[in-house]
């Protein structure tokens, strides 16, 4: 187990579920956790077996800081946060997985030129089949990568991306769940059409889902062969293809990606 103290300052939908992930490799007495609705800390703290506090406490005490606030309200954190960093005399690193804002704006905001960990997560964090981009800002040791990795290691794949993709990669990876939700729900809804009990419709999409996923990750095949291998010539599957190119399926999800990606640049 960690010997680090790992705090978290906002813990919504992606704080909570990073706090989850975490968990598993931390003891509880290392997790705190902090929330403007203090019932929200409370809840996930009794959940995960571990301690609330309030943000000063955080950030006067956490040797990872996790900044779980939306990007909009980081300003206004970062404003309450500086002058305890600042009285700050060990090591602590800033851990943010705001959308949009960079290593240097956090810094900035922050008031002191601090190590920063940017992460981009995604919600599947909370049961370890996460994506998680992350970018470390200089002045974070290896060792200190290491320790983090470490901690984080429960919440899925972990991949270090460099900062000028950040955007790029979570319009895929963090904004994704809810585009694939959205396809499941659909997949459920046409199963429903064709005579299916609800229950069975959403079991069957989703679990097909996370299968040609999985299938994808670990057969280093193209999807488009994958895809080859499910339309017997003449058979069913071809003909639901055929509709859902009419509609433009590949076009509406690169447009998807596109529309979340350039709307990062409106919360810088
Ligand atoms: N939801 C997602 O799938 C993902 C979200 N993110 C990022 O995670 C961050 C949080 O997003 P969500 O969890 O979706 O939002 P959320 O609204 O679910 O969670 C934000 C939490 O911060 C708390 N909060 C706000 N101001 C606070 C303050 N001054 N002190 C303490 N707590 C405060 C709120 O009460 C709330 O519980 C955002 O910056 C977002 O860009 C990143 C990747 C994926
Ligand atoms: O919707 C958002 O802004 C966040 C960032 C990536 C996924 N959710």
């Amino acid at each position: 187990m960690c010997a680090q103290t790992f705090g978290f300052i906002g813990t919504g939908n992606m704080g909570g579920a990073v706090a989850r992930a975490v968990r598993k490799h931390l003891d509880g007495e290392r997790l705190l956790l902090a929330n403007r609705t203090a019932s929200k800390a409370e809840a996930l703290a009794q959940e995960l077996g571990c301690r609330t506090a309030d943000n000063e406490t955080v950030a006067e005490t956490a040797n990872f800081i996790f900044l779980g606030v939306k990007p909009q309200m980081m300003a206004a954190l970062l404003a309450e946060l500086g002058p305890v960093l600042a009285r700050r005399t060990n090591r602590f690193i800033l851990v943010t997985m705001a959308a949009g804002l960079t290593i240097a704006r956090i810094q900035e905001l922050s008031g002191g030129n601090y190590p920063v960990i940017r992460i981009m997560p995604n919600t599947p964090a909370a049961i370890g089949e996460g994506m998680v981009l992350y970018t470390c800002s200089e002045g974070v040791s290896p060792d200190e990568e290491q320790v983090f990795l470490e901690a984080m290691s429960g919440a899925g794949r972990l991949s270090a991306l460099s900062e000028s993709l950040m955007d790029a990669g979570s319009a895929v990876a963090g904004c994704g769940p809810a585009f694939v939700d959205l396809f499941i729900e659909a997949l459920a809804d046409g199963g429903v059409a064709c005579g299916l009990p609800r229950a069975q419709a959403l079991e069957f999409a989703a679990q097909m889902t996370a299968g040609a996923a999985k299938l994808v990750l670990s057969s280093g095949q193209h999807p488009g062969a994958l895809k080859d291998a499910v339309c017997s010539p003449g058979g069913t599957t071809i003909q639901g293809v055929r509709a859902l190119e009419a509609a433009g399926l590949r076009s509406a999800v690169i447009e998807a990606v596109l529309a979340s990606y350039e709307k990062n640049f409106d919360l810088k």
